[in-house]
């Protein structure tokens, strides 16, 4: 069965005002039911301005983006956007966090129940009364996702979560997620320039260029890959983002 497309971006180009050459240019991405996709490119290349237009924060110049009809359920398909930088209320604790995303959204009678469930998933039922300033950068950024996730999202969009993290946090925060991933069953969009978050957590990739953004190459990721498979991986991905060099003398 063809996994249904949640998210149908289609021929999408960008630009920042009328004269400025596009940031995307005729870009097309389906993100599945389910999956993990990443899209990595270097610093530059539009993947925040593809994941805004992806969230409905902006609109893009011209193309559309398609939402999946939810026939088997009344409510519009959810998207949730979560940021380098966690965000949160520094005067209240991380229950009060994560139970706001609730009352925002009209559930607050639900938070109780809710909150202590998503605490657990992330590791942070010890920390539920704890004010957030408490926290180390990873436990807040945990609270983001349980936030994030309050209002069970079909879609998580997420911009460089990791980026503000230690390594060994990052590698945490990596598992974490994907762990929580496949308890919940949301899709999810991942913007990256680190190549370990990917074969980490995507299912598959997809590699951008800069001036114009554009999509060059896509990969499956396959689970459980060995070192060799891994490092194969890695190589064909870092290639896809060099950008060509002697092309004359290669073909010559
Ligand atoms: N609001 C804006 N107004 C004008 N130009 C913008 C705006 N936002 C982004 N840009 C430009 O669009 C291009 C793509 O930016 P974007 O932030 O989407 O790239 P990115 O791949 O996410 O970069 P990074 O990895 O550094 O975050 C850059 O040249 C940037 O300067």
């Amino acid at each position: 069965m063809i996994p249904l497309p949640l998210i149908d971006v289609r021929r999408v180009t960008h630009r920042y005002g009328y004269h400025r050459a596009p940031v995307l240019a005729d870009l097309s991405l389906r993100v599945a039911q389910g999956e993990r996709l990443a899209v990595i490119g270097r610093s530059g290349c539009g993947k925040s301005t593809l994941l805004q237009i992806m969230a409905g924060l902006a609109h893009p110049t011209s193309g559309e983006i398609r939402l999946a009809e939810r026939r088997y359920a009344t409510r519009p398909i959810r998207r949730t956007l979560m940021f380098q930088r966690p965000l949160l209320f520094p005067w209240l604790d991380v229950t009060g966090n994560v139970a706001l995303a609730l009352r925002f959204d009209g559930r607050a009678r639900e938070a109780p129940g809710r909150v202590e469930a998503l605490l657990t998933q992330v590791g942070l039922a010890e920390h539920a009364n704890t004010n957030v300033r408490e926290l180390s950068g990873g436990q807040q950024q945990r609270v983001a996702l349980a936030r994030s996730l309050a209002i069970d999202p079909d879609v998580l969009l997420l911009d460089e979560p990791f980026s503000a993290l230690d390594p060994l946090t990052r590698s945490d925060l990596r598992r974490q997620l994907r762990e929580t991933q496949v308890a919940f069953g949301f899709a999810m969009t991942l913007v990256t320039h680190d190549v370990d978050d990917v074969l980490d957590l995507a299912t598959r990739v997809v590699a951008m260029s800069a001036d114009p953004g554009r999509i060059v190459a896509e990969f499956d990721i396959p689970p459980d890959m060995d070192a060799e498979a891994r490092a194969t991986l890695r190589a064909q991905l870092i290639n896809a983002l060099e950008p060509a060099t002697f092309p004359l003398a290669l073909s010559a």
